[in-house]
């Protein structure tokens, strides 16, 4: 069974994913997906608002999918996968989760990641946040929550252009470029089921399509800065680091095992691609939520002649001048007031347990 590709669709209070969930329902493309709707609070209403009832449609309330549900989350997706598998239901083309507004969609993607079966039985393809084109600067100044909604997006999506003035949706587009500088954009009044497929692997060609998962081409496009560092006024940033070569895989394992032990409680995603010295025909993907790693996979082939490390780490207060001093010394790049890489991973007083990598 091959895993079922999982987008969250998230986005803030009112900012119309019911209404984005709609139209995309009428999509032919999507037959055979499932999709799962958490709403707040009692009166349960949002499934009632997705027009074409299909067994496919689960509803879950109560709570809130970063916090409370997250076990009926596990447990809807188990369910949805053992009865797809026993021919129940039709085979899973793929689930959506559309969030509450006010969900911090972090803890459901490290649920897709460190859950054992359904990391197996699912992979996280994108997430997909919405935001509002006359409420957006307002609600993301005020709300961490639509802050870490738009940082982690691997797409962002502008709904209610139709309501706003030209100013307003310029504005709109300044303040998410400076929290994700590298989700593509697009209009919600446009979207057809392919805005739900974020992940490495670009549906049209069935290939990883590595430039488009780490946003590079974006990244470049509006950020001439070559530290490659998106300036930004907010919590939320991004770093993003480089490396020409093939890099040992010790040393790959070293680093996110520092950044994760280090930053962990900062970061709030990574995702990357690595040429190996010990196989540098097959890409390393690393991703991870948190402190969670998933477990390293790597592809087939490179897509193009583009090799290389490449990775992106998006967080919350991100120490970057700890981050960068890091990646030097692992990339063996000696840099002044840096500790160099035998400094950083030979110190056993300085790294404990470290010394042998
Ligand atoms: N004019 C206009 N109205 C929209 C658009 N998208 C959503 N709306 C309206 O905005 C309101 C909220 O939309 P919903 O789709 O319910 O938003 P939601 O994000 O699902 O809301 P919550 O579940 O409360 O978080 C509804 O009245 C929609 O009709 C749009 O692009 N243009």
């Amino acid at each position: 069974m091959s895993a079922v590709p999982v987008s969250i669709l998230t986005g803030f209070l009112g900012s119309g994913k019911t209404t984005l969930l709609n139209r995309l329902l009428r999509d032919p493309a999507m037959s055979g997906a499932a999709v799962i709707i958490n709403e707040w609070g009692e009166v349960s209403i949002d499934h009632l608002l997705v027009e074409q009832s299909t067994e496919g449609i689960v509803q879950l309330s109560g709570g809130c999918l970063c916090c409370t549900v997250r076990g009926d989350l596990a447990d809807t997706l188990a369910d949805l996968a053992s009865r797809a598998a026993n021919g129940e239901i039709g085979p899973l083309s793929r689930v959506v989760i559309e969030t509450t507004g006010l969900a911090d969609p972090v803890p459901v993607l490290q649920l897709l990641i460190a859950h054992p079966f359904l990391s197996d039985a699912f992979r996280l393809d994108g997430v997909i946040a919405l935001v509002d084109a006359l409420h957006g600067p307002e609600t993301l100044d005020a709300h961490a929550e639509a802050r870490a909604q738009v940082g982690v997006a691997d797409r962002l999506c502008v709904s209610k252009q139709d309501l706003a003035t030209p100013d307003q949706i310029a504005a709109l587009t300044a303040a998410l470029r400076d929290l994700n500088p590298r989700a593509e954009l697009s209009d919600a009044s446009q979207a057809d089921a392919a805005i739900l497929s974020a992940g490495l692997i670009d549906p049209a060609t069935r290939k990883p399509d590595i430039e488009r998962w780490l946003g590079a081409h974006h990244h470049h496009h509006h950020h001439h800065d070559h530290h490659g560092h998106e300036r930004h006024h907010h919590d939320i940033g991004s770093i993003v680091l480089s490396h020409d070569g093939p890099l040992p895989y010790a040393s790959v394992d070293a680093f996110l095992d520092l950044v994760r032990s280090q930053h962990g409680p900062h970061l709030l995603r990574l995702k990357g691609i690595v040429e190996l010295s010990e196989a540098p025909a097959h890409p390393l993907v690393v991703h991870g939520v948190r402190d969670m790693l998933h477990p390293p996979a790597s592809l087939k082939a490179w897509p193009d002649d583009n090799r290389g490390a490449r990775l992106v780490l998006i967080g919350r207060h991100l120490d970057e001048a700890s981050i960068r001093g890091l990646w030097s010394a692992i990339t063996g790049r000696i840099e002044l007031d840096r500790p160099d890489r035998t400094a950083v991973f030979d110190n056993p007083l300085a790294i404990p347990g470290m010394a042998s990598r």
